[in-house]
């Protein structure tokens, strides 16, 4: 019988030489620091989540949170899978542990259980697969998160303004716009244009820094009513899964007001100024935003204003909100505090505009949101009727051809959802619509035009 102290030792060395001899070596990746959440932990669910590996699991924990348009999956407790990175195998294991007692505080009632990844990898990998393949993880983690976030719509209300001393000057709700590029009525080159334009700048960090500019960019959307400029501002949110900011110009009471609600945005955001040119005019003074008959926001009416828009007006002449104080924003000094912002300006007149927005440099891209083209039409007749031709199409293209016949794609698509199931019922109606006289709005000419004679303007900004 060997006496117990030799029995250890030998115990020891087994072990010792039994790790030195195991080819490989195990990280701990636990949901719990101390009290804290563990980021990483977070981040590898979200990795395994992301690249659908737990699929190949025979136990998977499924779980939806509430509101949420997607269901996550994570491995069970004791299941293990395998992943590759750079050629290399490595294993993920998911335990759980059921906590008793002191280890519980802190953690409130729902997490009374320890859960831990154990990473397995080959020990000659140690060195170099680790820093990368974390990196790896954190970089899939935050694209997954950004991808499925629920984004938020501000707003400054009249009462924000109360806050302004405070940290609320913007109220929100969850943005949930279903408008998408695919459901946007528009010439698809002018689509691909756009897509591609925002594809470049939210990839554009490293070039931002490197010109030394600020990274924001500028897009101005003009057109008649009912043409997609809200749609579009819509569809661009959802495809860059950015923060709708939408400012009212109206409710803002001084330049140092409109600073303080810009500095409180956040980073990948889009900050909205809707009808600009009722919002602010050269003088800096700001005018009720009305309607006119023909549906547009028109500001230079001939019609009398209300008392309660008078009162309104003798209010703003104290204001002291200027164009000036709005355009430091967007290029002056205060433009880079923050990063990845957009900046859309709309309007209904794009000749009413100073000089000074349109500008090179101000706004990089002007769209023209214009009347129904027959490739537009195309596009919500797939989303409305879900037909991509009908024997009545050449009809329809006659009559949309170079504008002949102007009608909104708003119009167009209030004719379609009438009889959304009854295709050549819709056709019948729409083009007893298209040949009817159409009470028009002015389309504006597009800039390039009052550009051309502005030697500085020729080179910028880009015209859709
Ligand atoms: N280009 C388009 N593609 C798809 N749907 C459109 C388009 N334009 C308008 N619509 C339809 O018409 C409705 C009104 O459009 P929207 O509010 O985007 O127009 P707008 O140009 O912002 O008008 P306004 O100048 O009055 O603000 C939308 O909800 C949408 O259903
Ligand atoms: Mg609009």
């Amino acid at each position: 019988m060997l006496p117990r102290e030799v029995k250890e030792l030998v115990s020891k060395c087994l072990g010792f030489l039994r790790t030195y001899l195991d080819p490989y070596i195990c990280f701990e990746i636990p949901e719990f620091e101390s009290a804290s959440s563990n980021e990483l932990y977070k981040n590898v669910q979200l990795h395994l989540n992301a690249n659908d590996m737990c699929k190949v699991a025979n136990r998977v924990v499924l779980t939806r949170i509430r509101n949420s348009k997607r269901t996550c999956s994570n491995l069970a407790e004791g299941e293990s899978i395998v992943d590759t990175f750079e050629g290399r195998k490595l294993w993920w294991q998911h335990s759980v542990h059921k906590l008793q007692g002191e280890s519980m505080q802190g953690r409130g009632s729902q997490e009374a259980h320890d859960r831990l990844y154990t990473l397995k990898i080959h020990k000659r990998d140690r060195d170099w697969i680790i820093p990368r393949y974390i990196d790896h993880i954190n970089a899939r983690a935050a694209g997954y998160k950004r991808q499925n976030r629920e984004m938020q719509l501000y707003t400054n209300g009249k009462n924000s303004s109360m806050f302004s001393g405070g940290r609320h000057m913007w109220q929100s709700v969850p943005f949930r716009h279903p408008s998408t590029f695919d459901t946007l009525a528009m010439e698809p080159a002018s689509i691909a244009r756009i897509k591609g334009d925002l594809k470049s700048f939210m990839e554009g960090k490293h070039f931002f820094e490197r010109v030394g500019r600020a990274w924001k960019r500028g897009y101005l959307l003009y057109g008649p009513p009912g043409t997609g400029k809200s749609s579009m501002i819509a569809a661009m949110a959802n495809f860059l899964k950015y923060d709708v900011y939408d400012l009212e110009l109206t409710q803002v009471f001084s330049n140092s007001e409109l600073r303080q609600l810009l500095i409180q945005t956040t980073n990948r955001s889009i900050i909205v100024i809707e009808d600009i040119d009722c919002s602010i005019n050269l003088s800096g003074q700001r005018t009720p935003k009305s309607r006119s008959r023909r549906g547009g926001k028109d500001c230079d009416r001939s019609d009398p204003f209300s008392p309660n828009e008078l009162d309104k007006l003798k209010e703003d002449e104290s204001s002291r909100i200027t164009l000036s104080g709005l355009l430091n924003f967007t290029d002056g000094l205060w433009s880079c505090c923050g990063d990845e912002r957009i900046l859309i300006f709309t309007t209904n007149h794009i000749e009413k505009l100073d000089a000074a927005l349109l500008r090179p440099g101000r706004m990089d891209m002007h769209i023209h949101m214009s009347y129904c083209t027959f490739a537009a039409f195309k596009i919500l007749a797939r989303n409305y009727l879900m037909i991509d031709t009908h024997p009545l199409f050449p009809t329809v293209e006659s009559l949309l051809h170079e504008g002949r016949c102007k009608v909104t794609p708003a119009q167009v698509s209030e004719v379609l959802i009438l009889d959304k199931d009854d295709p050549d019922m819709v056709m019948d109606k729409l083009i007893a619509f298209l040949q009817k006289p159409q009470e028009t709005f002015p389309d504006q000419h597009a800039p390039a035009d009052d550009l051309q004679s502005n030697s500085e303007a020729k080179a910028s900004p880009l015209i859709i």
